[in-house]
């Protein structure tokens, strides 16, 4: 499913209408296809109120009252602008309402519309859509504010009116929906922290856009099941130890040894064929007997914490390090030496990236694939930009250091957000609050570092690490855990439900 920003959708529209010659009929579909979704939802006693404004979206809303109208159901139009603000489409559509015998709320003074809102059991909100700039002008401010504190339950039309489709705007009062009803394609705005909310329950109807529109102008979708399952290599009957990776995990210090522990056994568990482990002897003996199926190798440690000194690269697939390392400053040379020496897929991630901020310069030099996985923390602290910025415009930022440092970005959060060295990106939406625990990221660390070892490009491997990591814990939820008790190891051991459920469907 692709996502879309404002004008990717504009265009796709515009082509749609104008070169493809749907016309009209794109409105008549969108409102339809909505009417469609109220309906599954409403009961026949409900009383529906669609509150339309001047644009496009409010013309969905005329054609969503007209189809429900049609069904029999209760349903009132409050239009909030004066005939003379509809555009003619607008216009058109509210003409077939009205030749249908359509009613409408007065948008008057007395404020009996207030009342509307507050009686009906369902507001549909076409008052606004990704026309909105800036925040909602007087007038139609006061009947956004009137449905988030009157109205019983909001189903918005494409996107909550008064909420930006695009990243970087925090300057709105936007309705607050139960559910939304996207046109087409999600927009930007559906994945960030400060505006995901205002969506509620959302799901996406297809209007008849032709598919190639899409591939052609929107340039990130989500990384789903479907991707997954078409782009994850299959396993075959000759494969030996050696065809699937021998991966290598630099990190642990005497002062955390737990963290690295998971990262070894979630890289064998997502697939790996062969993991050597590398860390201090005293986090060896600790944790040898957790995963006997790594290989373990200890190198050099002052005082508990690893310092440079030889590392076992040679052969190796692809290296993991940083995990639990800490920050001691000695172990920002072993950093150095892993980025410069590693001739292979290098994944970089916790302490690594910390000790990476003053080490920027060396990336670029790279010939072979770096990998950062950071936290929203960890991603403000290599750009230098306050979290609070990078929250709202995450897409833009991961892409800009991506494609300046040549790097790819798991930028994890609610939403992870995939970015290539090209710009491409793309969003996981799997996973759930459950993994708000220490050691999660280390497990997904694991996971892409069986995932890029695979038959199967990088971003690929990126997308469908994070997929699996996600799933394993919405996986391990429907399967009797909570969001209170899921470990990160739980996750570790979800991951077999996950193959089976999406990649051997006779075995799920
Ligand atoms: N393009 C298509 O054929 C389809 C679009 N779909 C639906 O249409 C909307 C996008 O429609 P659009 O008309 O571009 O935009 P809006 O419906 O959001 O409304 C724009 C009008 O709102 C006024 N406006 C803009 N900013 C504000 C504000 N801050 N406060 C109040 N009013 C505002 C604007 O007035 P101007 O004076 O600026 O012109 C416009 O009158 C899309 O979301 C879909 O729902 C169909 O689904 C598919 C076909
Ligand atoms: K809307």
């Amino acid at each position: 499913m692709f996502i879309v920003t404002a004008k990717e959708m504009y265009d796709i529209d515009h082509c749609t209408m104008q070169k493809i010659g749907f016309g009209k009929l794109l409105m008549e579909n969108a409102g339809r296809e909505v009417a469609r979704k109220i309906s599954q939802r409403a009961r026949v006693t409900d009383k529906l109120l669609v509150v339309v404004g001047p644009g496009n979206n409010g013309g969905d809303g005329f054609v969503v009252a007209r189809t429900l109208l049609n069904e029999q159901f209760d349903v009132k139009v409050l239009q909030a602008v004066p005939d003379e603000k509809l555009s003619e489409q607008v216009q058109f559509y509210k003409n077939l309402y009205h030749a249908c015998g359509g009613e409408y709320v007065a948008f008057d003074g007395d404020g009996a519309w207030k009342k509307a809102i507050a009686e009906a059991d369902i507001v549909v909100d076409a008052l606004l859509g990704i026309g909105i700039k800036g925040a909602v002008r007087k007038g139609l401010d006061a009947v956004v504010t009137c449905i988030n504190e009157r109205a019983k339950k909001v189903l918005a039309v494409d996107i909550p009116s008064g909420l930006p489709a695009d990243e970087g705007l925090t300057d709105f009062t936007a309705v607050k929906a139960d559910e939304t009803i996207i046109i087409a394609a999600p927009k930007i705005s559906t994945f960030l922290p400060h505006t995901a909310g205002y969506y509620g329950k959302w799901e996406v109807v297809s209007i008849g856009h032709p598919a190639k529109l899409f591939a052609k102008s929107a340039t990130r979708f989500i990384a789903d099941s479907n991707y997954f399952q078409r782009t994850m290599p299959k396993r075959n009957l000759d494969a030996h130890k050696g065809s699937h990776g021998k991966g290598l995990v630099i990190g642990g210090s005497d002062h955390m040894p737990g963290s690295f522990a998971m990262t070894l056994r979630a890289a064998l568990r997502a697939g790996a064929g062969l993991i050597t482990a590398a860390s201090t002897e005293k986090v060896i003996d600790g944790i040898a007997n957790l995963t006997p199926e790594a290989m373990y190798q200890t190198i050099a440690s002052n005082d508990g914490w690893l310092t440079t000194g030889d590392l076992p690269l040679d052969g190796k697939d692809a290296v993991a390090i940083g995990i639990g390392m800490g920050r001691h400053a000695d172990t920002a040379k072993l950093l150095q030496k892993a980025v410069n020496a590693s001739a292979c897929p290098l994944i970089i991630d916790g302490d690594g990236l910390y000790h990476l901020q003053n080490n920027l310069h060396l990336l670029k030099q790279r010939k072979h694939p770096t990998i950062l996985t950071p936290h929203m923390g960890e991603m403000a602290r290599l750009l230098q930009v306050d979290i609070s910025e990078l929250a709202i415009k995450p897409f833009h930022y991961a892409k800009v250091f991506a494609e300046k440092y040549n790097v790819y970005i798991v930028l994890k959060g609610r939403f992870t957000i995939i970015t290539a060295p090209d710009g491409r990106q793309a969003v996981n939406t799997t996973g759930n609050q459950g993994l708000a625990k220490g050691g999660s990221g280390d497990v997904l660390t694991g996971i892409v570092l069986s995932m890029v070892m695979q038959p199967q490009s990088i971003f690929q491997a990126l997308c469908n690490a994070c997929f699996v990591h996600g799933m394993s814990a919405d996986l391990q939820i429907a399967s009797g855990h909570t969001y209170y008790d899921l470990l990160a190891t739980d996750v570790i051991e979800g991951i077999a439900g996950v193959y089976r459920h999406f990649l051997d469907p006779k075995n799920s």
